[in-house]
């Protein structure tokens, strides 16, 4: 197992939990998509896994990870190469493999142009492909990705696809949240939902699909519903 989540209650002061009763875990190969509405606690979630959440009543077992947070955070002093060499040096690895390996990553993202640049100057899109270029460059056990669909572009997302489905293979672990569920629907191998900071389901698409009595439902449909019929137990 390389993520194990057991929260019982977590929250940004100790008296108004934001999170309660989450529970879920991510294998080796598998790609798990952390779904729900605006605030439903998804973000609150990965920083519980992170352990930057102050009031966390619970379980989190976390194996070696890189983390990929929707607004990139730079180090204002370093080109974006800089970042690659600072990564480097954190690493046990071999430096020919690792340079090789860095340079097919920029390429693949088409930023060899801008490689002795500051990051901190690029665009959104731009700045997000140096934080993926990063994590898969760690290569971890887990990766944890916030919301890649939104600024990318479409041949970026195609590629960022194709690099997961290679991690997957090499066995690692992925736990991803978005809001992109038609893309979501076609890769996830699972799926977690949350609404009003409580776990509404979990499963495979058809195991969603039979417990939400949609067969034929689209990840949204059953999103749509369940979502709905949680505002009404309220
Ligand atoms: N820094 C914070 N301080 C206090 N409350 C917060 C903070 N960040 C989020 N919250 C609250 O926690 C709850 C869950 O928010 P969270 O950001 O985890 O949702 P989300 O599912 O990631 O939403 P979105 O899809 O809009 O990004 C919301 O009620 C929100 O108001």
């Amino acid at each position: 197992m390389l993520l194990s989540v057991d929260i019982k209650k977590a929250g940004y002061s100790n008296d108004s939990p934001v999170l309660k009763d989450i529970q879920f875990s991510v294998d080796s190969g598998e790609l798990v998509g952390l779904i729900g509405p605006n605030g439903a606690g998804k973000s609150s979630t990965i920083k519980s896994i992170l352990g930057i959440m102050n009031n966390v009543k619970g379980n989190i077992h976390v194996k070696e990870y890189a983390y990929i947070p929707e607004r990139p955070i730079f180090y204002d002093r370093l080109t974006m190469w800089e970042h690659i060499e600072f990564l480097f040096s954190t690493l046990d690895r071999d430096e020919e493999q690792f340079n090789l390996k860095a340079e097919e990553l920029i390429d693949l993202f088409q930023l060899g142009d801008v490689v002795h640049h500051f990051p901190e100057k690029f665009s959104k899109g731009m700045q997000q492909k140096v934080m993926l270029i990063l994590a898969f460059l760690k290569q971890p056990a887990l990766y944890i990705i916030d919301e890649p669909f939104m600024g990318l572009d479409p041949k970026a997302i195609k590629k960022l696809l194709q690099l997961i489905e290679k991690e997957k293979d090499r066995g690692a672990g992925i736990l991803m949240s978005t809001h992109v569920l038609d893309t979501a629907e076609k890769i996830c191998d699972r799926f977690v939902l949350i609404s009003n900071g409580k776990l509404i389901i979990q499963g495979t698409l058809d195991e969603i699909r039979s417990k939400s009595g949609l067969k034929q439902g689209s990840l949204f449909d059953c999103f749509d519903l369940l979502t709905e019929s949680e505002s009404y137990v309220r």
